[in-house]
């Protein structure tokens, strides 16, 4: 069941609404746990996730339910039988043989007006549009049958959001609405007149209020719409972080959990972070301003201007430009990334073309510890990437001197119980204790890490298990 706990809503002078806490709160109190207004599984996600609740499948071709009417192209996959029925409300819509034929000639029409193969064009933030306005039809129609006034029959939260516009949204919105418009000719008498006008607030209101639904690792798997996580404001020093919950049981569906991550006083604000954490105040305002319309003037970007920018960039060693360092390095990740993501070579394959790959970014990364600071961005990028070759090569004692670097890296700079770290650390501690030699600095990093887990993911959660196994089997000995 959705619950929101502990908060109030009020009108703030400069962002529209905002939550504060209605009373004192701590670290790992939970004031909401919502389900989605609307949600669309990513296309890269189609055949291993469940397109209702995201549940993965534990191998692609079992206990799956395939939609028999959806395009080759389209395919779409239930856990079960409850899933598919419960999510026939919109996609009935979009589904070929059940939904209007006209849809995918409307879809191929939009998605060739954005790039050859829609390249140009966000196309899985497409699919979550349809899903929320196939929605707000539903939800219209079942309040008076009335496809008029569609606008004020949305969602009542999102409606009074406040909206941003930008040339991008008009440009946009008259794709879908021409594609939309196709597609309503072919389903049902539409009493929408202005079509266009109608998408570019409803693109607005959806760009400012949807989300990236990250998979338990921090990987984006889908997006979708949520009421109440909407009702937050930004911060770039957020005092709550948001998980997605998966479903246990059939049926249910996937939540996003909004967890406070430190002492809030009753009335302070209730803000996440729409962005990155981890970039330069330009960046991160930057980012903010072209997708969510507004000016960042929380506490970290204008009263305590961010300590981090310099050290983003900072060098701790004088030529590093100047004698040609950046070039070598520069050269050394540019071929890596060659062998990694170019045409396939011949010759080398799988370990020695890995291990090629790791010794070019070592390369580059013994220059960038020589002379650049240690949460300097691209040392840290370096890292985190040699990080992945030396786990894929199974070089333990590699991958634990990467892997406390970025650690490190990760501490500096985000929030102490920001999941990125937490579960960077979970990978450190098991990295340890895998190279056998130092099971106390494991225990250490096992005995931190569980509480964290705890807040985040809950008391059950199998990373919770699987570390406190872990934590068991050490102290044991
Ligand atoms: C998801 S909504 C948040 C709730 C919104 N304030 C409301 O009135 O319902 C996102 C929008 O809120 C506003 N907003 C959020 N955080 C802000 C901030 N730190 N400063 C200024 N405006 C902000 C922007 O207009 C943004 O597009």
């Amino acid at each position: 069941m959705p619950t929101v706990s502990f908060t109030t809503l009020k009108g703030h002078p400069t962002k529209g609404r905002c939550a504060v806490a209605s009373r004192d709160l701590t670290v790992g109190d939970c004031i909401s746990l919502t389900s989605p207004f609307a949600s669309s599984l990513h296309r890269s996600q189609k055949t291993r996730r469940c397109s209702r609740c995201f549940k993965p499948f534990s191998s692609p071709s079992t206990q799956r339910l395939k939609c028999t009417g959806c395009p080759a192209n389209g395919e779409t996959y239930y856990c079960g039988r409850i899933c598919q029925v419960a999510d026939f409300v919109t996609h009935r819509y979009e589904c070929k043989k059940k939904g209007p034929r006209a849809l995918q000639a409307a879809v191929e029409k939009f998605v060739l007006t954005h790039g050859e193969n829609g390249e140009n064009f966000p196309l899985d933030d497409y699919w979550l549009l349809r899903k929320f306005y196939y929605m707000a039809v539903f939800m219209a129609k079942s309040d008076g049958g009335e496809m008029k006034g569609l606008v004020p029959k949305l969602p009542k939260k999102l409606e009074v959001l406040s909206e941003h516009e930008c040339a991008e949204d008009r440009v946009l919105a008259d794709s879908v609405a021409a594609s939309v418009s196709a597609l309503e000719k072919n389903v049902e008498e539409s009493d929408v007149t202005n079509l266009e006008e109608f998408f570019v607030r409803l693109l607005s209101k959806f760009r400012a209020n949807n989300f990236g639904v990250l998979s338990d690792l921090q990987n984006v798997v889908g997006g979708a719409v949520f009421e109440t996580g909407a009702i937050l404001n930004h911060s770039c020093s957020p005092n709550c972080v948001l998980v997605y919950e998966r479903p246990e049981e059939e049926g249910e569906e996937m939540m996003q959990k909004i967890i406070v991550i430190s002492d809030v006083k009753e009335g302070e604000e209730l803000c996440h972070s729409y962005v990155e954490l981890c970039q330069p105040t330009a960046e991160r305002k930057r980012h903010l301003k072209v997708s969510y319309g507004f000016e960042c003037s929380c506490r970290r970007c204008v009263e305590d201007p961010d300590k981090l920018d310099n050290r983003y960039c900072e060098v701790v060693k004088n030529g590093y430009e100047e004698e040609g360092v950046k070039s070598r390095v520069e050269e050394a990740l540019a071929s890596a990334e060659e062998l990694m993501y170019g045409d396939e070579q011949e010759g080398e394959e799988g370990e020695a073309s890995e291990k090629k790959e790791y010794d070019l970014i070592m390369q580059a990364l013994s220059l960038q510890r020589e002379y650049l600071g240690e949460l300097n961005l691209k040392r840290y990028k370096s890292e985190a990437l040699a990080l992945s070759q030396s786990m894929l090569l199974s070089s333990v004692p590699s991958a634990i001197d990467h892997c406390q670097r970025v650690c490190d890296f990760l501490n500096g700079t985000l929030p102490k119980y920001h999941p990125l770290l937490v579960l960077q650390m979970m990978t450190l501690g098991e990295l340890i204790q895998e190279g056998g030699e130092r099971d106390e600095d494991a225990t250490a990093i096992f005995q931190e890490v569980v509480p964290k887990l705890k807040v985040l993911y809950g008391e059950k959660h199998e990373y919770v298990v699987r570390v406190e196994e872990n934590l068991k089997f050490l102290l044991k000995d």
